[in-house]
């Protein structure tokens, strides 16, 4: 894709595609989401729509490979939930004429909060309830409707681990889980998502005001970039530093991500058997 551009000191660096390569991902995409349902022998899925463009593009995908009929959305609002992410979640669920039932999460998490009243002043251990509250009730329509759930992270949160282990990271498959945040924004655009909602600024809404981008302490075109030609790609740091124009304590942030969320990304871990 960008590994010859990016050994050429003047070549300007993204990760966008060509035409081409948008079609080629597209037909990818549905063509797992279409295989991944038969292999399960599953009747469709299930996914959270949040109004954010990561859900979107998925959903978007998932109606492609399975027909509207096929694809369940749950809308799930906590307080931390802007009104109007909640409202363009269920414009997408119309959109694409898929079912959908919006299900409140607040009293739910309420319950767990009173259980640790302690705890529930810490936004993250609070906010993480919320998130991993959406996956118990996924499933359980996946249970009962023999669906499976759809993911919805991406490469750059999956690499930094920018989700909640066991919340939205508890999913069957990760359609746009090889995409990095600025192609799942050129792919939404290319399959017809609305503007305004490829625009939007992403945010997990676990409290009022959180940003990935304010949390994760930079632009997700530097973290993309980053993750490409240092984590990903072959690049030294004082070459990603060069080539970007991004700082040294970027380059060292993003390594530390990574490097700090390796349990988030594999099975947890048990002694080895003991021979005796
Ligand atoms: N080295 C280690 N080996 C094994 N386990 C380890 C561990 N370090 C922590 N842990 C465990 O992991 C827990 C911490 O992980 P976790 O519970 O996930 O919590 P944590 O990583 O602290 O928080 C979740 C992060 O993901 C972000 N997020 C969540 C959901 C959605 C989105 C979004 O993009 O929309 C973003 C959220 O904003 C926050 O930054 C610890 O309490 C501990 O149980
Ligand atoms: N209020 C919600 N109702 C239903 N599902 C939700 C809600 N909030 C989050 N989710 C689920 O959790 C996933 C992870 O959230 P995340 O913020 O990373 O993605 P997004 O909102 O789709 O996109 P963005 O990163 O642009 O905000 C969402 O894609 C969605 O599936
Ligand atoms: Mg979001």
């Amino acid at each position: 894709m960008t590994s010859v551009d990016v050994l050429s000191e003047d070549a300007p660096f993204d990760l966008l595609f060509s035409d081409e390569e948008l079609e080629a991902h597209r037909e990818h995409i549905t063509t797992f989401i279409e295989d991944t349902v038969e292999a399960a022998g599953a009747d469709g899925a299930v996914l959270g729509l949040s109004g954010g463009i990561d859900s979107t593009l998925t959903a978007f995908l998932a109606v492609e490979a399975l027909g509207k009929e096929n694809l369940h959305g749950l809308v799930m609002p906590s307080v931390a939930n802007a009104e109007d992410m909640m409202s363009d979640a269920e414009g997408v669920a119309e959109m694409l004429g898929i079912e959908y039932d919006v299900v409140e999460i607040q009293p739910i998490a309420e319950t767990f909060f009173d259980t640790f009243p302690e705890a529930a002043d810490d936004r993250m251990a609070a906010g993480n309830v919320y998130v991993r509250t959406r996956a118990v009730l996924n499933y359980f329509v996946a249970n009962h409707e023999n669906r499976i759930v759809l993911g919805t992270g991406n490469r750059a949160e999956a690499m930094t681990g920018y989700f909640t282990k066991y919340g939205d990271q508890a999913v069957d498959c990760n359609p746009i889980g090889n995409l990095y945040k600025q192609q799942v924004r050129q792919l939404a655009a290319h399959v017809g998502v609305p503007e305004e909602l490829v625009l939007q600024t992403p945010s997990a809404e676990m409290w009022s005001g959180q940003t990935d981008e304010g949390e994760l302490g930079l632009t997700y075109d530097a973290l993309d970039a980053i993750l490409a030609l240092h984590v990903d790609g072959p690049l030294s740091k004082s070459a990603t530093v060069r080539h970007l124009g991004v700082t040294e304590e970027q380059v060292d942030r993003v390594v530390s991500l990574v490097e700090g969320s390796a349990h988030k990304r594999s099975m947890p871990p048990a002694p080895s058997a003991l021979d005796v």
